[in-house]
Order: C-alpha cells, then structure tokens, then sequence
C-alpha cells in the first residue's frame, strides 16, 4: 500500500504498521501486516527472533530431545542395552548451538528482507500516540510513525527473587541454563515450574547433580497434580533430588561454589543456581509514560490484542501476559495482524464474537502447552481445579494411560496418566491432559476436540488408529459413558 519513505539514516520514516520487539510474535504481526498490504517496520533491540529462539524454546528443546529420546529408547526391550552410556554432552551442546545459529540471526534477518519488513537495530521507545524512537548503538535515534499501528511485542524476563547480595552470586536463569557451554557439577534449581522442571531434567541427564528446590508442594503447579507428581518421580529415580516446601533466604559464592541458605535452616552448595521463578514484562524502558501507562506493567487488550482505551496500540504475545507461550503468542499475532489490517481497510465491523477471525478465543479457551520432560506432559484447556475455581461444572475422566496397548508397546512398564473433561452439559470436552513417554504427540487431536467444541457423541466416530497411545481417546468415551450408567 505504502512506500517506506527515506532510508535508515533519515531523522523520520511512516510506515503503516511499526512492531515493537521481533521475536517469533513480532516477526508474525509484521509478516500478516505485509501479507495484508501494508508497509511494516520491526525494532529489535537484541537478536532478530527474540527469547524463543536463543535461550527459551529452541535450546532448551534441542538440550532435552537427545535426553528423551535415550530415556524413550531404554525403556525398548532389545535396544535397552545400546543406550546404557552416557549423553556425549559435548555434542548435546554442540547441538543446541546449531539449533540457536549460534546466536546469530542473519537467517532471521534475511527472512525479513526478502518479505519486504524493514528491520531497525536499537531500543524501541514510544514516544506519544503513534510514535516510537529508535535509539542505535552509537546514540543516533530515529523516529519512525505509524499510520495505523504500534504493535508491542517485546516479550518477557526473567526474574529474580529480592534476595541480599544475589548479583555478586552470578545465578543463572533462564538464558544461562539454555545457553551455558559446559556441564556444572553440581546444579541448584530454584522454583518448580515448566522452566525448572525443563532444566532440571536436562542438566541431570547431561551429568550435574541436581537439586530442585520447590516453594510449593510439588512441581508444575499450574497443571493437573498427577503431571508434577511423575515428573518429580521420574527425576529422582534419574537421581536428582526434588524438595518441596523449602525456600531460599540468602545466597553467597565463596570460592567458586555458590551457599544457599534454606528457610529449615540447612544450607546447600552448589556451583550454578539457577532461579527459575517466573517472568515479568519488558515494558519498563518502552516509553509507556508518553502515553499514560504504567512502565513495567503487563499490557492488557482485548481479543483483537488491542490494548484497552487506545484505537492505534497492539500488544502481542508474552507482553500481554494471557499465555505465555511461542505458539499461542503467533496465534494471537495471526488475529492482531488481520484486525490491523480490517481497521486499515475501514471495515465496519470486525469479526469479534467467539472464534471470529479478530478474537484470539483460544486464549481463553484451549490453549495447549507440552511440558518436554521425561515423562511428557501435555494439556489443554482447564485443570479439573481451575474449573472448579471458575464455578463450572465439568466432568473428570481419568485413564491409567498405560492400560492401552500402544502404550505398553511404545516402551516397557510404560507409566502415564491421562484425563478428559467434559462439559456435561453440552456434552463437549473442554480440557484434556496426558502425562507419559511420547504424550506430547497426543495433544492436537484434543485441541481440535476442545477448540471445534465436538460432541462426545461424534468423538465415537472419531475411531483412534490401533495399535496407537491415542487409543486412550476410546477408552476415555468408555469411562465417560460407563459413568453415565451406560
Ligand atoms: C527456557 C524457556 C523455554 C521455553 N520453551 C517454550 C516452548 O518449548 N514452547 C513454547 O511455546 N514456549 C516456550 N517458552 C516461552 C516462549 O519463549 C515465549 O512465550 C516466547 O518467546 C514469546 O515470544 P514473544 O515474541 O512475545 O517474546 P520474545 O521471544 O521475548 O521476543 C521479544 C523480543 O523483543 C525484543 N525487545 C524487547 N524490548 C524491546 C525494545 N524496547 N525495543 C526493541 N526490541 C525489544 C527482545 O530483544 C526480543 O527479541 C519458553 C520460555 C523459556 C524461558
Ligand atoms: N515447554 C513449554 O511450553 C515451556 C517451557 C518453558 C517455559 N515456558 C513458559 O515460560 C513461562 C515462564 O516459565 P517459568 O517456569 O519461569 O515460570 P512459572 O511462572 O511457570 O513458574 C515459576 C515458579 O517459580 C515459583 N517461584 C516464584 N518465586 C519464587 C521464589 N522466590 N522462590 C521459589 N520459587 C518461586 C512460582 O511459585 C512458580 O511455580 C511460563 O509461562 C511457561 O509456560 C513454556
């Protein structure tokens, strides 16, 4: 539609669309601006593909698919005893650098070019209604204005808990435990949610003694309690240590080993911690005051992704905290991008309602997320619990996952477990979760289930393959029906 004017050097270029962050939920919202005609410039401040790609979901996959995979291959009688040695560690790192380009992002970069999105280098900064600065590395700034759309996409951090003195202890978070190019002896966890359980998992396989030290009772807090209760199982039976309702109340490294000081009063070394306490948004250093919001607060939008009482700002992905995942973050992009462009265009009435093209409905309503730890954890939709926090009334179907014959025939004493809710009502399913070896794989048939709101009476035409894990599908329609008095 329109042409980008001037070039990088010039004090101000318009663009229809200007992106605030270019991870994979930045690099999508331009793409489908583009896609729909219009011009878009993207600001990256770091590494073109942002978290995802350099230390959040490529390298922590690429750490723990070899881990997996060996775990998976003990578990097959007649290939047990080829498994038996070690993770050559040395080439699992080795992976994880290609995986992450070794933190370089000319693919990225060049993707961009050849889609016509103009890249700037710098921080990005609003600066009033529809203005955003950019400031390079050697103090120059450019003002770049946008027509239609600022789209915030600048992602999250870690955080760190208000420890005295924790800076001088050099801990790890997230980025170090992605990206550390040798194996700690001994590693401390702090936290117990999907980073630590990740990590810990990894690092264990790849030679530290391991310490997971949990505030709560027990892992993955945010899932059904069956999932956090194998996978804490399955880690102490690989020998690391999991330890619930324990705190950490000071920390000092002394010698090269790092001390922590435990609310029981005992005390743990270890040579890397690793804090794996949650996120925060990166919204603190964004301009947010030129425009009366709060910096460093999390970005709340409606289901377009528009944020609330503005006509021209969007933000998308991690930074409006509705789900925080790569997946669910390009989705909402896939909306925001084609609300844009219906604005652009002068539609008159966007497509709002439930699962309309302009509403990110999924997020509210099946979002799905695989856990890769041995054993797997995947789910979608509600936990019984936060069902019955929101007042609604569901079914529980559980199913002992290895009960069904593709189960015992993917691994040896293969140990899951799985659960179904239903809506009874409608009757649809609403949520599913499957925890055991290769669960991962299952999820989508249940997240079309849960997003095409199919009747459970049509889900018995839907015949799951035999000999497949996916059988659990049949078994979960038995017990339902057989709940019902058959
Ligand atoms: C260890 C770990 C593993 C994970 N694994 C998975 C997984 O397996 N699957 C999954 O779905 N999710 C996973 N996640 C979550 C996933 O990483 C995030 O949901 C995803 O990265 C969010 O994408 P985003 O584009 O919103 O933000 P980000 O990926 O954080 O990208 C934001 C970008 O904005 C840039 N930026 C920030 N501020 C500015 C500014 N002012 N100006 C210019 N640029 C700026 C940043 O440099 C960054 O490049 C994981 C997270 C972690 C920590
Ligand atoms: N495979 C995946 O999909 C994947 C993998 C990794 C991360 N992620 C996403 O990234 C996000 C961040 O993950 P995360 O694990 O960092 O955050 P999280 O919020 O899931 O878990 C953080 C945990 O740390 C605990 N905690 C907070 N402060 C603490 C303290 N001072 N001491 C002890 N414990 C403390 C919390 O109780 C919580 O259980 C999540 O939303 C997650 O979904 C996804």
């Amino acid at each position: 539609m329109d042409q980008a004017q001037g070039h990088a050097e010039d004090a101000e270029s318009a663009y229809d669309v200007v992106v605030i962050g270019a991870g994979p939920v930045g690099e999508n919202v331009a793409d489908r601006a583009r896609a729909a005609g219009l011009s878009a410039a993207i600001v990256e401040s770091e590494l073109v593909g942002g978290e995802c790609s350099y230390w959040a979901c490529m390298p922590s996959k690429a750490l723990l698919r070899p881990v997996i995979a060996r775990a998976d291959a003990r578990r097959v009688p007649g290939l047990r005893q080829a498994v038996q040695g070690p993770l050559d560690a040395a080439a699992v790192l080795a992976h994880r650098d290609y995986y992450t380009n070794n933190w370089k992002d000319d693919g990225q970069v060049g993707w961009l070019d050849s889609i016509g999105v103009r890249v700037y280098r710098g921080q990005g900064r609003i600066d009033g209604p529809k203005r955003v600065t950019v400031g390079g590395p050697d103090g120059e700034r450019q003002v770049l204005t946008a027509r239609h759309a600022v789209a915030v996409c600048t992602g999250s951090r870690a955080v760190l808990p208000d420890l005295p003195g924790l800076a001088d202890v050099r801990p790890w978070t997230s980025r170090e435990a992605t990206s550390a190019q040798s194996v700690p002896g001994r590693l401390a966890v702090v936290g117990g949610g999907v980073v630590a359980a990740e990590m810990a998992t990894a690092w264990q396989a790849l030679g530290s003694r391991v310490t997971v030290l949990v505030r709560g009772e027990g892992l993955l807090p945010k899932m059904e309690p069956f999932a956090g209760e194998l996978v804490a199982e399955a880690l102490r039976e690989a020998g690391a240590e999991v330890r619930t309702g324990v705190s950490v109340t000071s920390a000092v490294r002394e010698g090269g080993a790092v001390t922590l000081t435990l609310d029981d009063g005992e005390h743990l070394e270890a040579d890397e911690v690793l804090f794996a306490t949650g996120r925060a948004p990166r919204t603190d250093d964004l301009g947010l005051d030129t425009i009366g919001i709060e910096p460093g607060s999390w970005l709340t939008v409606d289901d377009s992704c528009r944020v609330e009482g503005s006509d021209w700002l969007y933000a998308v992905g991690d930074v409006n905290h509705r789900a925080l995942l790569t997946h669910q973050g390009k989705y909402q992009a896939r909306i925001a991008g084609a609300a844009i462009a219906a604005r652009a265009a002068g539609t008159p009435l966007l497509e709002t309602d439930r699962w309309g093209a302009h509403a990110a409905t999924a997020d509210h309503a099946a979002v799905p997320q695989v856990v890769f730890t041995d054993p797997e954890v995947a789910s979608v939709g509600p936990t019984a619990a936060e069902a019955e926090r929101a007042g609604r009334r569901v079914r529980v179907v559980d199913y002992d996952l290895s009960g069904v014959a593709g189960a015992g025939l993917y691994a040896d004493g293969y140990r899951g477990q799985a659960r179904m809710l239903v809506d009874p009502d409608r009757p649809v399913v609403v949520g599913a979760t499957f925890v055991g070896p290769g669960a991962g794989e299952l999820l989508q048939a249940a997240t079309i289930a849960v997003a095409g709101e199919v009747p459970v009476e049509r889900l018995w035409h839907a015949v799951p393959a035999y000999p497949t894990i996916s059988e659990v599908w049949l078994r979960f329609l038995e017990t339902y029906r057989d709940g019902d008095g058959g």
